[in-house]
């Protein structure tokens, strides 16, 4: 009799996440005799340097931001230059609008506007009732979000946009609360900060990325942005989902993110580990989205991430998500494709990118669909 020696043949994983507003999405990773040599923390990076006159600094520090976006995707910042003061105060903002009756809030409800902006409130199934008996589904709520996006008027440099362009800021439907006392203008102060911010990052990036400082800067004049103010309950024990924020990745070009203490962001690595991203003070996290990912031909990556609030705590956290003009037609950066590495796709604008997404958003809030999923 002849001894067989079988081989166990390891299945590949998967893991599925939510993109451009489908969840059919996944990205293999690896495990067992798979995995490769990936990150295991979050680097942090100073970028005082990108406010140098010196071009050799600025030069220096966009190659250590993009080196990180290459491997990684996300990255700590610190010496960002927005003043501790500003972020306490719209934390202190954030906090007192959603502590307000539901009644109240729902005066901005994201249902009773064209474009989606607003406040609104996820849940999430907790089936209730005997293990063995039939089980009652009872939905709770896990997250409330304000949604407010760039306003051309409120840009520290105002843009000068045709009719048709300034349709195109979703700005011009933000619904602001009256109540607390100063919400409007803490909240622009905010976006015009961190719209200036944005803006250095982009010339950092294209610096590190072989192009011009300049070669972004007509295509962010009046960017795509979207500021959320998350606010997540403590997670249901029985929650039927664990996660506050299911797995996804952004789709703009970059997301800052203003998180407090509580902790709970969590990146996907290669190897299907999700590594914790706490809160370090004086930092923002910063992640790069499916746009830029697709411009830099997959050179730079889009992570996966999500966010379980298993604290028992409250948690707020502020991404700002920045991105290129609605209109400008962006293809493969020409450093970013060779002969033997031709680009991958072609020119589209944010408009076109982002417009079946914004269709399905609308649909599912006029037929009540449930994705089971929170939309950027
Ligand atoms: O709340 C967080 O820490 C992350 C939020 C996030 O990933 C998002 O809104 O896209
Ligand atoms: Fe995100």
């Amino acid at each position: 009799m002849s001894a067989t020696t079988t081989m166990a043949v390891e299945e590949p994983r998967y893991e599925f996440y939510y993109r451009e507003n489908t969840w059919d999405n996944k990205r293999q990773v690896l495990t067992g005799s798979r995995c490769i040599d990936t990150f295991s923390e979050i680097p942090l990076v100073d970028i005082s340097r990108i406010f140098s006159p010196k071009l050799e600094e600025r030069k220096a520090v966009a190659q250590a931001i993009t080196n990180v976006c290459q491997r990684v995707g996300f990255m700590y910042i610190s010496n960002h230059g927005i003043s501790q003061e500003l972020v306490d105060k719209v934390f202190a903002m954030s906090a007192a609008f959603h502590a307000q009756l539901k009644e109240i809030k729902q005066e901005c409800y994201t249902h009773n506007n064209k474009e989606l902006r607003g406040w609104n409130e996820h849940s999430v199934n907790t089936p209730r009732g005997p293990v063995h008996g039939p089980r009652l589904k009872v939905r709770v709520a896990k997250k409330g979000s304000f949604l407010y996006s760039y306003e051309p008027d409120n840009d520290p440099v105002p843009p000068q946009l045709t009719a048709e362009q300034r349709a195109m800021c979703l700005g011009t439907y933000n619904q602001w609360p009256t109540k607390p006392d100063g919400f409007k203008e803490t909240m622009l102060r905010y976006q015009r900060e961190l719209l200036t911010l944005s803006r250095k990052l982009m010339q950092s990036i294209a610096l590190g990325l072989g192009c011009e400082e300049t070669y972004f800067d007509t295509h962010v004049t009046a960017p795509f942005v979207s500021i959320i103010l998350q606010h997540y309950l403590p997670m249901h024990p029985d929650a039927e989902d664990p996660n506050s924020l299911g797995a996804h990745t952004d789709y703009e070009t970059f997301t800052i993110l203003n998180q407090d203490a509580t902790g709970g962001l969590e990146v996907l690595n290669k190897n299907g580990i999700y590594i914790p991203a706490p809160y370090i003070p004086n930092t923002f996290v910063v992640n790069m989205g499916d746009f830029l990912e697709r411009i830099t031909n997959d050179k730079v990556v889009s992570t996966v991430h999500r966010v379980r609030n298993v604290s028992g705590r409250q948690r707020y956290s502020i991404p700002f998500f920045f991105s290129f003009n609605m209109d400008s037609d962006m293809g493969v950066i020409p450093s970013c494709a060779s002969e033997t590495n031709p680009a991958k796709y072609g020119p589209r604008n944010l408009f076109e990118f982002t417009k079946e997404m914004r269709a399905r958003q609308k649909r599912k809030y006029t037929t009540g669909e449930k994705h089971g999923i929170d939309a950027n």
